[in-house]
């Protein structure tokens, strides 16, 4: 089996501390995880060495076979799509839905290369398949929360990333919108040539059981991964969080409360 991702003994350091330390962490392709930590643990700072953005003081990273280092990032990062809901802010707000996904085809912000008819027939099928089919010819703006991850899902897809890292993708949703989010992102793990999937969260509960494996980060330290099933339990939650918790299994989603 390939790996996805390889980390190998990775730390970094700023301002004389380590914000990651010794991070040793392999995706095996066709592996779906989940990212758990606290605020401050150091998970967007895991997914700026995965795209590339910041470089690691020590260890080393490869990503999709490429060791980095020896490969041209601007290269790599067209097979990784990253969506945050703090990328929302980046996005011009009078962008017709349909174009917006669309631009997601030459990974930039704003159409500047020309689409065919058949970018468009793409992008109207992912947001089909992510039930935003409707929105194609509202404004970004005029679109609600929900709408607008589901949106930038679509676009990540149009340039048929081999990673696909969601990063907080239910942030300010409700829980119609959450739940509806949740649904399409199981379905897309369906798809033939479904991408690798990473989801950050801090709600144990919107780990769907596509996320088959869970990393638990602490202190810039892994704390746990392995299996979902067995990583998330009560006993070792209770240490991770420094709280007595309280882990109930429900319909394969791990539902969380103060002991
Ligand atoms: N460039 C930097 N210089 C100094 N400290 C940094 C830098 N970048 C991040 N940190 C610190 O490293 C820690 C981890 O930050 P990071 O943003 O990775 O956490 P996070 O797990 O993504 O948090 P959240 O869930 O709140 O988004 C924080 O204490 C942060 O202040």
């Amino acid at each position: 089996m390939k790996n996805c991702i390889e980390i190998n003994d990775v730390s970094w350091y700023r301002e004389g501390k380590a914000v990651l330390k010794d991070i040793r962490w392999q995706v095996e392709e066709g592996q779906h995880w989940a990212i758990l930590g606290l605020n401050g643990s150091g998970k967007t700072t895991l997914l700026n060495l995965l795209n590339g953005y910041i470089w690691p003081t020590t260890g080393s990273i490869r990503v999709l076979g490429h060791k980095y280092g020896e490969v041209d990032l601007r290269e790599m990062r067209k097979s990784i799509g990253w969506v945050s809901s703090s990328f929302q802010e980046r996005i011009h707000g009078n962008e017709k839905a349909q174009n917006l996904v669309v631009s997601g085809k030459f990974a930039s912000i704003g159409l500047y290369e020309k689409p065919m008819d058949e970018d468009y027939d793409r992008a109207g099928a992912f947001m089909e398949q992510l039930r935003c089919g409707h929105l194609k010819d509202r404004t970004y703006q005029t679109c609600s929360q929900g709408e607008k991850q589901k949106l930038l899902i679509a676009r990540a897809l149009m340039a048929s990333p081999k990673l696909l890292i969601l990063d907080e993708a239910t942030n300010g949703l409700d829980f119609i919108s959450k739940e509806g989010l949740l649904d399409s992102i199981y379905e897309l793990a369906g798809l033939p040539d479904a991408p690798n999937m990473l989801y950050v969260t801090h709600h144990t509960e919107e780990i769907l059981p596509i996320f088959s494996h869970s990393l638990l980060i602490r202190r810039g330290e892994v704390f746990m991964q392995g299996l979902t099933q067995e990583v998330l339990n009560s006993k070792d939650l209770t240490d991770f969080f420094e709280m007595p918790v309280n882990l109930d299994w429900n319909r394969e989603r791990a539902w969380l409360s103060r002991k």
